[in-house]
């Protein structure tokens, strides 16, 4: 329970590793602002939260418009008295031959995994200064923030970006006590690698769940991951077990890149 008396904000929480982490802050201690564009699912993760005995609030924004991500952050200070974590986890694949990727494309994924991790870093950096408050900022990156991975070209580029983006933001921030890092997941089980996998087979001819199950079979610690193995380290960048780490993208991936 290290984190009693804190509040953060997880941005898509409404599934997948989001509402895992949310789960678990709130767990810890963690009172949580919720934040997707899923309303419907997010309504059902604020009352799991509430279940637990946190206080939690479901707000509706597009993290890759700045001026959502500032109003977000607005009403959690407003309804939950502050901010102490921001973990800017929404994010978008695609699985196209970077030869048949459009500027449509480009700026569709950018726009939410770059801009929005960029409009969130801001917002809660702005919060953290007012609050005088030494605040964590946690980003999702992935193993493709690691290697550039065939067929995830453009979503491998965004990830890239997101470790600069900690690496940069961190060295710009440590001077008002607060840190950056992010968290690098390998093959989760959620919703974006269904998509993943059914994009795979139409790209490549490969059957439904064979290119899960290839990188599954990649994966040291002999199973697929799970929200909860992210969530467990996110809990401890949120933690004070953390405080002397900053500007790190740090691979959770049971095994697959090693660095
Ligand atoms: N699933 C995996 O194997 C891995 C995932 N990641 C990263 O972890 C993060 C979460 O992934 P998953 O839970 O698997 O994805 P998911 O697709 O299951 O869930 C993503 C959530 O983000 C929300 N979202 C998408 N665009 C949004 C926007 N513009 N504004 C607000 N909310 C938005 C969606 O509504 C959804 O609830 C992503 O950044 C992803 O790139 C990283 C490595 C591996
Ligand atoms: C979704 C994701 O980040 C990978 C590489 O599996």
């Amino acid at each position: 329970m290290s984190l009693v008396g804190k509040v953060a904000v997880v941005t898509g929480a409404a599934q997948g590793i989001g509402r895992g982490i949310a789960l678990r802050l709130a767990r810890d201690g963690a009172d949580v602002a919720l934040v997707d564009m899923n309303m419907d699912r997010l309504a059902q993760v604020r009352a799991d939260i509430m279940a637990l005995g946190r206080r939690a609030v479901a707000i509706s924004a597009d993290i890759s418009m700045r001026d959502e991500v500032f109003a977000t952050i607005a009403r959690t200070m407003e309804e939950l008295g502050g901010v102490d974590i921001m973990v800017n986890n929404a994010g978008v694949a695609q699985v196209k031959p970077l030869l048949h990727v459009t500027p449509d494309d480009m700026g569709r994924i950018f726009r939410i995994n770059v801009d929005g991790t960029l409009w969130g870093i801001q917002a809660a950096a702005e919060a953290f200064r007012k609050q005088a408050c030494k605040g964590k900022i946690i980003n999702a990156c992935s193993i493709a923030g690691h290697d550039g991975y065939a067929l995830l070209g453009v979503y491998s580029a965004t990830k890239f970006a997101v470790r600069g983006l900690t690496q940069a933001a961190a060295k710009e921030l440590a001077t008002f006590g607060i840190t950056v890092n992010a968290y690098c997941p390998g093959v989760v089980g959620t919703d974006m690698w269904v998509e993943i996998d059914r994009r795979m087979a139409e790209e490549t001819g490969a059957e439904i769940g064979a290119t899960y199950r290839k990188y599954v079979d990649g994966i040291t610690l002999g199973r697929a991951e799970t929200p909860d193995d992210v969530a467990g380290f996110v809990a401890w960048l949120a933690g004070p077990d953390s405080d002397y780490m900053t500007g790190q993208s740090v691979l959770i991936d049971g095994g697959l890149v090693f660095r």
